[in-house]
């Protein structure tokens, strides 16, 4: 297992460029069963979770080209097979989302189970109740959901969600482009990332009213063709790079990112006492060697808080003046980074889903585990600014959602090297 060594203390400055965003570009990729021609994705992160979901629909016998430039091609002309086999999806929730595509294009589709994580228990409930609600005949048999459109057809329907649900709303929108009539979605989640999606099956010929609120209409369409699709820039990475910098007092420039995707965060940086301009497509983050302010922070759908940042920031306020809060409302288990932090020397109490973060001046090194994605991310935060070497290992989390984080970070100045080790 691959770890990664850091040695704390170097202020970051200089300019990264920022990949596409993996929770984009892996509904997008599921969308592509939906196509009769050619599909080209473009602006595709290098990542684990990626070739995941490629290998995903070439056993399923979608020909798969990938360019050099990393965007890919896929043609579902001889496609022989409607299984996402439990070996995928184990390793990735998001396998979930062929489910929608595989039902409204051919009437059929046996998905693993994901089961749950080190976030949470994660239940597909509301995905299943929205596909029986547009007429699916759906079974859950020995660990796989078995599912069928009787007369090989979904029907349009009224889904009112009673939790937001990201890859729930994608789900269903993806099956409901194909539908006989029409389907409306009620508090559909907002996330950019959804409203990419959407933009991508517009342009592949789906009918759809309401992208970026939180009601959809679509009118249900025979056929889409392929089409060419960037997915936008990752919003989560260009986060974790800015709280970077302002934990290390430094100075970072995001390229090829949006600010308009991150309001949320970048108001709670610029609380935090950090400098923020913007163009077009950058955002530069100055601390002007000062530490961060202690910042309150509470997790909800998009527009607000999104929870893939909170670890960052229990770290910014590890080492911030002040004490801040931050609390969880979308997953149950999502502290799992705070007693490796705690290792690092961080003042925080965790009471129910709130944790109360006094900042210190400094934290110390540690050989630390990450658990998730973005815990590691945070550890990975942490540890350039700890005093001393930090090993953080079982990073293949990281690889999951971080393109290249080592050499990006290098660029910044950061003192980070992998050390390979043997496989997990
Ligand atoms: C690949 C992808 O895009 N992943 C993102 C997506 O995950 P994901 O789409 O899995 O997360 P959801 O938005 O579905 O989860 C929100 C809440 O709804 C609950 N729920 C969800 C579905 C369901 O059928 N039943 C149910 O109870 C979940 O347990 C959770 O408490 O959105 C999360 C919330 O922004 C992000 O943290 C993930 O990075
Ligand atoms: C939780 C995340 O991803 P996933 O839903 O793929 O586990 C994430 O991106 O932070």
């Amino acid at each position: 297992m691959d770890s990664l060594r850091i040695e704390g203390g170097n202020r970051l400055d200089g300019e990264v460029r920022i990949s596409g965003a993996k929770n984009s570009a892996l509904p997008i990729l599921a969308a592509t069963l939906l196509a009769d021609g050619v599909m080209h994705v473009g602006n595709l992160p290098h990542l684990h979770d990626i070739t995941t979901m490629l290998e995903l629909l070439g056993c399923m016998g979608v020909q798969v080209a990938i360019n050099e430039d990393m965007s890919v091609e896929t043609d579902c002309g001889n496609m022989n097979s409607c299984v996402a086999p439990y070996d995928l999806v184990r390793t990735m929730r998001a396998s979930i989302l062929v489910l929608g595509p595989l039902l409204a294009k051919h009437g059929e589709a046996e998905v693993s189970l994901p089961g749950g994580c080190a976030i949470g228990s994660r239940p597909v409930d509301l995905h299943i109740r929205g596909m029986e609600a547009m007429g699916a005949e759906v079974d859950v048999v020995d660990g796989y959901i078995k599912a069928r459109a009787p007369g090989g057809r979904l029907k349009g329907a009224h889904i009112f969600f009673d939790t937001v649900t990201v890859t729930g709303t994608e789900n269903v929108l993806m099956a409901a482009v194909l539908a006989q009539g029409t389907t409306t979605i009620e508090n559909a989640a907002r996330e950019p990332e959804v409203v990419d999606l959407a933009n991508c099956l517009v342009a592949m010929g789906a009918r759809i009213q309401g992208i970026g609120s939180d009601t959809l209409v679509i009118e249900g369409v025979d056929s889409l063709q392929g089409c060419h699709f960037d997915v936008l820039p990752d919003r989560i990475e260009t986060g974790t790079y800015l709280v970077a910098a302002a934990v290390t007092g430094g100075r970072v420039k995001c390229k090829d990112t949006d600010p308009l995707l991150m309001e949320a965060v970048l108001h709670k940086l610029e609380e935090a006492g950090a400098k923020i301009t913007t163009g077009k497509d950058w955002i530069e983050l100055d601390m002007e060697g000062r530490r961060p302010q202690a910042v309150n922070v509470k997790t909800a759908p998009h527009p607000a808080f999104p929870t893939d940042m909170q670890a960052q920031f229990v770290v910014l306020n590890a080492i911030a003046e002040g004490t801040g809060t931050v609390i969880e409302t979308i997953f149950e288990n999502r502290f799992m980074h705070v007693n490796e932090l705690m290792r690092m020397g961080a003042d925080i109490h965790v009471e129910g889903n709130t944790a109360i973060i006094t900042g210190k001046q400094g934290l110390t090194s540690a050989p630390v585990m990450a658990t998730d994605l973005r815990a590691s991310a945070s550890l990975v935060i942490a540890a350039l600014v700890a005093q001393g070497a930090t090993d953080v290992n079982r990073i293949y989390h990281i690889d999951r959602g971080y393109e290249c984080i080592e050499e990006k970070f290098q660029q910044l100045g950061a003192n980070i090297k992998r050390v390979p080790g043997g496989s997990h």
